[in-house]
């Protein structure tokens, strides 16, 4: 009852929110997030902003992140400061004859309990998303992997932002007329407002195979083809190309193909790419006049984007030979808001901006998120510790939380997971009802194979992790390969982990950075990051992780059962297949009840860490 009271209450403040024109900034100061920690200032690179060009703003891969993270003050900005941050660089647009864009690639749904804690899920996150204004939006795959998060994504998100929402290569099932139709326009042309700048937009989502059948995810390669496609590249009038999507902006057949067959039209209009999907920041120079950025993740990063010398039809501007392309990675929190937009504590909420953030605090009111269920004794990391260590979340999982959670199985048994089951970070302290979402969002059970040979289920594990002689992917079909439905890991890649002195070539503001963050490296160089970072250091995980529950490690058993984390069951038959044994999802049965990673975490947490 007192869950559903609080609910209506969001929800009239949310439909109170709708009502409202984004209004100026005022001079009221107010603290709405309690729980978030205030941001520690930092050495900063200031913005590449255009005076008179193109500026854009990105965000993708927020995975519900939008209440900021509460644990981390340098990721601390929420969505409602967002709102305010983008209604003070438009208004330095509008002063000083530029314009800004902003755009989101998707996946900004699972991981966080703001968007997963509810029934339906999103029914907080949809309210709160919306009150941004977007130029460019687009889905990703997890807006995808459930049906019914595609129908939800259809039926609220495309209509709250209009012919924004661009979906180039994607359609659902309709229903009615029995057929996949456009989930949104497949592109759109528009004008910007000051420099009156001709953009057509596309918006697309990488060959992504593992939704759910009421959609359809059209290949690039055949998309490209399409006489639609064909006739927009032959637009007249068009000052920018804007490909946003939810695909990476390197080593991705999918934008390699857009670009070469938009070039195959238009031989030099300025094309800018806006990416996701691998969590990374990222900048890539296609050539002098094509630049995509991709903006990382989970709300830590709002990727900048600046173009000056692009043709504009107001104001008689001419394009330059060679527009520039520069870019930024801020830091989401308010010291870096506050530094870029030339405002401070008191001139920076806007009204809008502070009823966005008000709302994230009564959503996370009403749905528990500060729940706890124990504390951890000490910070566990996904990536930022070696695995396996004592430090790292995945030899948690393997040496505790797994084997105590599985030690009822009568038959003896290997139990499998998939490191990308897991999300995020374990902080030192209360693990709340959020952190379980953090850590593992997703509603995917475990499943298991009896009485499987010893000797091919003991392979699997090493199988799954391309540690054999074959990648799994050589053996399934073209239609499932096992790069798509689980990418290479770590989120952070690898070109981001390299051992970069921050200093070199840069000015430095202030003495030697002291806040742990990002180093990034890409192709404008190695000063992209807006704070000057200590170096974290990332590492590597396997795909999957194992244990043995029921014998020991000197023990062979004929034969054991064989348990797994449902996403991977695919993966599970195929290795099998190729060990010599065949079997098919009928022969598969549900385990723990149907309990999830997330239902294990939480459960295991409450009965081993207490709060001391
Ligand atoms: N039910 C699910 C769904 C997804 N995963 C994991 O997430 C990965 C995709 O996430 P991105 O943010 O990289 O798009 C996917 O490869 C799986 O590892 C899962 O475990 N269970």
């Amino acid at each position: 009852m007192e869950v559903r009271a609080a609910a209506d209450k969001f929800e009239a403040r949310a439909w109170k929110l709708q009502c409202k024109a984004p209004a100026p900034a005022t001079s009221v100061i107010v603290t709405l997030k309690p729980s978030a920690p205030s941001p520690i200032s930092a050495p900063l690179r200031e913005l590449p902003w255009a005076p008179g060009g193109l500026n854009f703003l990105h965000t993708t891969d927020t995975h519900g992140w939008h209440g900021g993270h509460l644990q981390e003050a340098q990721y601390s900005a929420d969505w409602g400061d967002y709102i305010s941050f983008a209604h003070h660089l438009r208004q330095r647009a509008d002063d000083d004859g530029s314009d800004l864009l902003l755009v989101d690639t998707g996946d900004r749904v699972e991981g966080n309990g703001l968007y997963d804690a509810s029934d339906p899920k999103g029914r907080y996150t949809f309210d709160i998303f919306k009150q941004q204004r977007m130029d460019v939006i687009t889905p990703g795959n997890h807006e995808l992997y459930l049906a019914n998060t595609s129908r939800r994504e259809y039926d609220e998100v495309v209509p709250d932002f209009r012919d924004a929402y661009i979906a180039s290569n994607l359609d659902l099932y309709n229903l009615k007329s029995g057929k996949y139709e456009a989930f949104a326009p497949r592109y759109r042309k528009f004008t910007t407002k000051n420099r009156g700048v001709r953009v057509l937009a596309f918006g697309f989502m990488f060959n992504f195979h593992g939704n759910a059948n009421n959609t359809f995810v059209q290949p690039v390669q055949d998309t490209i083809k399409e006489q639609w496609f064909q006739d927009a590249l032959r637009t007249k009038d068009v000052d920018l190309f804007l490909v946003a999507g939810h695909v990476p902006v390197r080593d991705s057949q999918e934008y390699d193909l857009i670009y070469r067959a938009i070039r195959d039209v238009v031989w030099d209009t300025p094309i800018v790419f806006f990416g996701g999907h691998t969590h990374i920041r990222d900048f890539r120079k296609f050539e002098k006049k094509a630049y995509g950025i991709e903006s990382g993740r989970y709300m830590e990063t709002l990727g900048f984007l600046s173009i000056s010398g692009v043709a504009g039809s107001k104001n008689g501007v001419m394009a330059a030979s060679s527009p520039e392309f520069k870019r930024s990675y801020i830091d989401n929190n308010l010291y870096s808001m506050h530094h870029h937009s030339g405002t401070n504590s008191s001139s920076f909420s806007t009204e809008v901006g502070r009823n966005v953030s008000e709302s994230i605090h009564a959503a996370r009111k009403a749905m528990k998120l500060d729940h706890t269920f124990g504390c951890a004794p000490q910070d566990y990391w996904l990536n930022r510790a070696a695995y396996p260590s004592n430090s790292s979340l995945l030899s948690l999982l393997e040496t505790q939380v797994l084997p105590d959670t599985f030690r009822h199985l009568k038959n003896a048994s290997i139990v499998i997971t998939n490191s990308g089951a897991i999300r995020f970070d374990i902080f030192k302290g209360p693990f709340t009802t959020d952190t379980t979402f953090l850590v593992s969002p997703f509603t995917s059970g475990f499943r298991m194979l009896r009485n499987v040979p010893y000797k091919a289920a003991s392979q699997v594990l090493q199988l799954l992790n391309n540690e054999g002689q074959i990648a799994l992917e050589d053996l399934v079909d073209g239609s499932v390969r096992t790069k798509d439905l689980m990418p290479p890991l770590p989120p952070v890649s690898l070109r981001n982990l390299q051992d970069v002195n921050v200093f070199e070539g840069q000015q430095v503001i202030g003495d030697k950075p002291t806040v742990p963050g990002y180093t990034t490296i890409d192709d404008a160089g190695s000063d992209g990051d807006d704070t000057i970072h200590q170096r974290i250091q990332f590492y590597d995980v396997p795909n999957v992780i194992g244990v043995d529950v029921g014998f020991s490690s000197d023990e062979k058993p004929e034969t054991v059962d064989l348990v797994y984390n449902e996403f991977i069951q695919d993966w599970v038959l195929v290795a099998l297949q190729y060990l010599g044994k065949k079997y098919g999802k009928e022969d598969t049965e549900e385990a723990l009840d149907g309990k999830t990673m997330t239902d294990v975490i939480s459960g295991w947490v409450g009965e081993h860490w207490e709060c001391g």
